[in-house]
């Protein structure tokens, strides 16, 4: 199913779960602003290169629009404008004061060498640079960017509008990014397992994971969950997939992987199909690459007991309705992998007070912002009596229709 179908579908059914007014309804749909830009650079070898860059401003009712910028071949107007939505619905899970926004470029970064990626960044941030800011809309990295990206970001801007180290987050820590930025997500996915794992009874440790993706948010989750305990017993990424049932060595992997940019030919384990990693026999399943990943050719054979979305979307609908039947228990994208988002806010407070915090100050108001928000998440689902799904999605979507009422937006 297309990403904003998707994601369209399950706002509507929050909204009706909320009696949201139809008016009302139909302009949190609405993004706020959709901008598509060309970016042509020269490529290495003199030739000319275009690409497409989209930025889609969902919403900003309840602050400066928030979300990471995305390089990958299959970037389209329709899945940023979905992630764009989402990030506007986790924002207000999290409880943060942004709204939502996403971009991206239509690209394969692994294709093009480091100047014509710092070219590429530059083109797109003058094609933007007047329709973000500090206190407008913050972009972060997301799949194919990192803090390298931000900090070209971050000049570029910085030539029109003078030195603004607010106007991105995850950045280099030498250029005012946040301490523990670069692990935050996967941490936020440790901490909202550790908090769904212990409303069942469980903790980490023993429990056997799966993990599809071993970019930055599936490397960091599977090194915290390691040492939280748990057994990491397969891993898949672009390059292929490999399991242990004895746990795999991680610090090991992630040192095989970053030599060689996969998992594939690591020898501590047996490569398996890529095709089959999702459906492994595992309690806990983290998807940690792209959306789309669940779907309902693959739902009924998922084996895991629990599914901790740290991608955005892995899970569509029909999908959701298979596991639901099958009893797996889905913590949904819009809280389990929100520590990112949680930590860039840090990063972004700390940017406007010029004052810098320690590791520990990040990591552990980390841990409070995410056992609330999974608080707020399980009181939503006691009050309308619905699954994880929705009582994120109505828990987001409430907290940005009181603030479009308030602001004299809404009916
Ligand atoms: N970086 C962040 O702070 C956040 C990222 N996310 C989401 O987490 C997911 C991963 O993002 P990052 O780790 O930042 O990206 P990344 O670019 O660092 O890593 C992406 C990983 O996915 C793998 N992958 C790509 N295509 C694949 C395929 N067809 N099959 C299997 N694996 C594949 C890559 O090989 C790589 O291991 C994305 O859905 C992103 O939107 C969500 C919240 C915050
Ligand atoms: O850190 C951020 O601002 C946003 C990260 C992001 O793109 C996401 O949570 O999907």
């Amino acid at each position: 199913m297309n990403a904003l179908t998707a994601a369209s579908r399950n706002f509507k059914e929050a909204a009706k779960l909320l009696g949201l007014d139809s008016k009302l309804e139909k302009s949190l749909l609405i993004p706020f602003r959709e901008i598509k830009v060309e970016c042509t650079i020269p490529r290495d070898d003199g030739t000319l290169a275009s690409f497409v860059g989209f930025r889609v401003q969902h919403d900003n009712a309840r602050g400066p629009m928030k979300g990471g910028i995305r390089y990958h071949p299959k970037v389209d107007p329709d899945e940023v404008n979905a992630l764009a939505q989402l990030m506007t619905w986790k924002t207000a899970v999290a409880n943060l004061p942004y709204g939502g926004a996403k971009g991206g470029i239509g690209c394969d970064p692994g294709e093009l060498t480091r100047s014509e990626l710092e070219r590429l960044t530059r083109v797109f941030t003058q094609k933007i640079h007047d329709l973000i800011g500090v206190h407008t809309d913050v972009p972060a990295p997301d799949m194919g960017t990192n803090s390298q990206t931000m900090a070209w970001i971050l000049d570029e801007y910085s030539k029109f509008h003078g030195y603004s180290p607010g106007v991105v987050t995850g950045k280099p820590v030498d250029l005012g990014g946040s301490l523990g930025r670069e692990s935050a997500t996967g941490r936020g996915v440790l901490y909202a397992t550790q908090a769904l794992l212990s409303e069942h009874g469980k903790t980490i440790s023993g429990q056997r994971f799966v993990i599809q993706g071993f970019g930055n948010v599936g490397s960091w989750a599977a090194r915290l969950i390691e040492e939280a305990g748990g057994r990491v017993v397969a891993v898949g990424d672009i390059t292929g997939a490999i399991k242990n049932g004895g746990g795999l060595d991680i610090p090991g992997l992630i040192e095989h992987s970053s030599g060689r940019q996969g998992v594939n030919g690591f020898q501590g384990g047996d490569q398996i199909d890529p095709d089959e990693l999702l459906t492994e026999d595992c309690d806990v399943l983290i998807p940690a690459a792209l959306g789309g990943v669940i779907n309902r050719e693959n739902a009924k054979d998922i084996r895991a007991k629990f599914i901790v979305e740290a991608a955005n979307h892995p899970t569509d609908p029909e999908a959701d309705e298979i596991l639901s039947k099958k009893g797996v228990v889905v913590l949904p994208d819009i809280f389990a992998n929100s520590g990112g988002v949680t930590v860039s806010y840090f990063e972004w407070v700390q940017n406007i007070q010029g004052f810098m915090w320690d590791e520990e100050k990040v990591n552990s108001e980390l841990r409070t912002h995410m056992n609330r928000g999974f608080q707020d998440l399980k009181e939503m689902c006691e009050t309308h009596g619905c699954g994880l799904r929705m009582g994120a999605l109505s828990l987001g979507v409430n907290r940005v229709a009181r603030a479009s009422i308030l602001r004299g937006w809404g009916a």
